[in-house]
């Protein structure tokens, strides 16, 4: 893995969003937004359907750009970077709903997660033996088209297909979204999994309480404002915030 030594110390800011507006055309959406990520921790973001938590992770990906304010990424600004520039720079982004190359098989879908990245056959197989060593079923499926996958293992390709490119910061949108039980626990283990190795997460989950169990820093936006943030444990206490998050589906 990439391990976030490079620049830096651990724990120092790696992504900071400072005050930002962001909409779509003259739709205004977020309204001076801030939000920042340690380096090596997990974050979450939080909030009802609605409040906003895709299009700031569209933002900070670069897939719209903020009218006003800034996003720092790892001591650069970013904000006005295209997405493949950022992409560059290490910070990837797996959108909710997984987009696959569903005819594909999962070892092509894998390949093109290094797409444009040069490197030698052995580097090649040491990112995918990192990618099937946290999600073995990948493994043996890889033969298959993507769209063969259950729900789950096509959510553990897009998470994998984003580590194929070894990245410092992987923002992870509802990652649990459609998942049984039992898939939801493993792609849970597989995202502390990534921390451990060094990989710096911003998640978006609907399953706030299970979120807010493995990040350390949480976020909380409701319509479009950043209502509070800190310890993920003491946002996870307030009976205040809860009610500001929990759906009304
Ligand atoms: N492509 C778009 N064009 C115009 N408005 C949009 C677009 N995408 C989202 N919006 C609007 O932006 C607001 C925030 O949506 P966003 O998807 O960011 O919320 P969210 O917190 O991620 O919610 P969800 O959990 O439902 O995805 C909503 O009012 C939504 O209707």
């Amino acid at each position: 893995m990439t391990m976030a030594s490079n620049a830096g110390q651990a724990g120092d800011l790696l992504l900071s969003v400072e005050d930002v507006d962001v909409g779509y055309g003259h739709v205004g959406v977020l309204e001076g937004v801030t939000l920042s990520v340690r380096r090596g921790s997990i974050a979450a973001l939080v909030g009802r359907n609605g409040a906003g938590k895709s299009t700031l992770l569209r933002a900070i990906s670069g897939l719209l750009t903020p009218s006003r304010g800034q996003i720092v990424f790892n001591g650069r600004a970013i904000s006005r970077d295209k997405p493949h520039a950022i992409v560059g720079a290490g910070l990837l982004h797996v959108a909710e709903g997984r987009r696959l190359f569903r005819s594909q098989s999962v070892d092509d879908n894998l390949e093109l997660g290094v797409y444009g990245l040069k490197m030698d056959a052995a580097g090649y197989q040491r990112r995918l033996a990192r990618v099937f060593e946290l999600f073995p079923v990948l493994e043996e499926k890889r033969r298959l088209p993507a769209g063969a996958l259950s729900g789950g293992q096509q959510q553990m390709l897009a998470i994998g297909q984003a580590m194929m490119r070894e990245p410092v910061l992987l923002m992870l949108d509802e990652p649990s979204l459609g998942l049984s039980p039992l898939l939801v626990d493993q792609v849970f283990a597989a995202i502390m999994a990534l921390q451990q190795a060094g990989t710096t997460i911003l998640l978006v989950e609907q399953l706030v309480e299970r979120a807010l169990e493995i990040a350390s820093e949480a976020w909380v936006l409701q319509n479009g404002r950043m209502i509070a943030s800190g310890p993920a444990a003491q946002i996870a206490a307030s009976e205040e915030l809860r009610a500001a998050y929990m759906a009304a589906h």
